[in-house]
């Protein structure tokens, strides 16, 4: 079996469940040593169990991302037993997704403040935290990559003003060290998956209460070919093995363009939706939806329309 990561040293937060547990699988199967992180030790020797059993080496680290003395005892038991080394680092916990499907459909005011926390103190202080001591391992050693787990909702407002601005952040927060590593041979990626397939989200949409929200109706049309979590992972891969990252160092990478860039699919060999084809494009924005049907699958919304569509000037 190929195992393209094989003596590589990964560290995914946020690995128990969802996009992390994902991602984790993928490594562990290229033959990497990934240490997953999260806040109960059952649920990450579960996920460690399963990850091994697909190769590499999984090492579940009860690691609350919120604690930077945990986050710092955490990098500092890598530097032990790797002697130093870390090749990439995936910023992925988050503790927000219930916190965002409690409060569908009401305004920042309607809701306590304190989901402001909820969502982006592991989802975005988290991440600056396991950013600062990553990078203290990889800026010596000349080399390395950190991936932070963004979204869509980084480009305009999506679920809940909490949500939004962390994502936008998290997008902020890779250019920023982006530029700031590049000097060190470091990079730092945002990546965009779509709608995944996570439990959380597999839970939600099988509710019996649920086909009234509205979050459901807008999710329902997109959940039956969303992506797998794994995809994420193969997308961490395909990064990871990338010999010319350097040149992606800051970007903001969906997933749907980094599986047509690396030529991948998801993981039952389905492609990935294209949330930036022109038809899903016109289907979100306007009554226009009807045409998706009849436009080619290559005719995609460029992204310098986005970046006018999102103009803060
Ligand atoms: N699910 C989707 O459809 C989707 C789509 C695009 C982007 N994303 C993004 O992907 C990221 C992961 O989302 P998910 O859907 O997999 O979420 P999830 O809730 O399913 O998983 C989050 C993980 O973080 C861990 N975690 C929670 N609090 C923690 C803490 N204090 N310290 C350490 N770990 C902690 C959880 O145990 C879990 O393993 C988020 O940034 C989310 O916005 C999700």
């Amino acid at each position: 079996m190929v195992a393209p990561m094989k003596g590589q040293v990964f560290v995914v937060t946020g690995a128990s469940r969802g996009i992390g547990r994902g991602i984790a699988l993928q490594l562990c199967k290229a033959g990497a040593t990934v240490y997953i992180t999260g806040r109960h030790l059952d649920t990450l020797r579960a996920t460690a169990q399963e990850a091994q059993s697909l190769g590499g080496r999984c090492v579940p680290v009860v690691c609350d991302s919120s604690q930077e003395s945990e986050v710092k005892s955490l990098f500092e038991q890598v530097d032990r037993e790797q002697k130093g080394r870390l090749d990439v680092l995936v910023n992925n916990a988050y503790a927000g997704v219930q916190a965002i499907l409690n409060t569908t459909n009401k305004s920042f005011w309607e809701v306590p403040a304190s989901i402001w926390d909820d969502i982006n103190n592991v989802g975005l202080r988290g991440h600056y935290l396991c950013s600062v001591y990553g990078a203290r391992l990889m800026v010596p050693a000349g080399k390395g990559l950190i991936v932070i787990v963004s979204s869509p909702g980084g480009l305009q407002h999506m679920f809940n003003v909490p949500y939004g601005v962390g994502k936008a952040a998290c997008d902020r927060l890779a250019a920023d060290c982006a530029h700031e590593l590049r000097r060190h041979g470091v990079s730092y990626v945002s990546l965009w998956p779509g709608l995944v397939q996570t439990e959380m989200v597999k839970e939600f949409m099988a509710k019996e209460d649920t086909p009234e929200d509205p979050l459901f109706k807008k999710m329902k049309p997109d959940f039956s070919s969303a992506e797998s979590p794994e995809m994420s992972g193969k997308c961490v891969v395909a990064l990871a093995t990338d010999p010319n990252i350097l040149n992606l160092s800051g970007k903001v990478l969906p997933s749907c363009d980094l599986a047509r860039r690396y030529g991948l699919k998801d993981i039952d060999g389905r492609p990935v939706k294209d949330y930036f084809s022109l038809g899903y494009a016109l289907s979100q924005v306007s009554s226009l939806g009807w045409l998706n049907s009849f436009l080619p699958g290559f005719l995609r919304v460029p992204k310098w329309v986005v970046t006018l569509y999102n103009s803060k000037f």
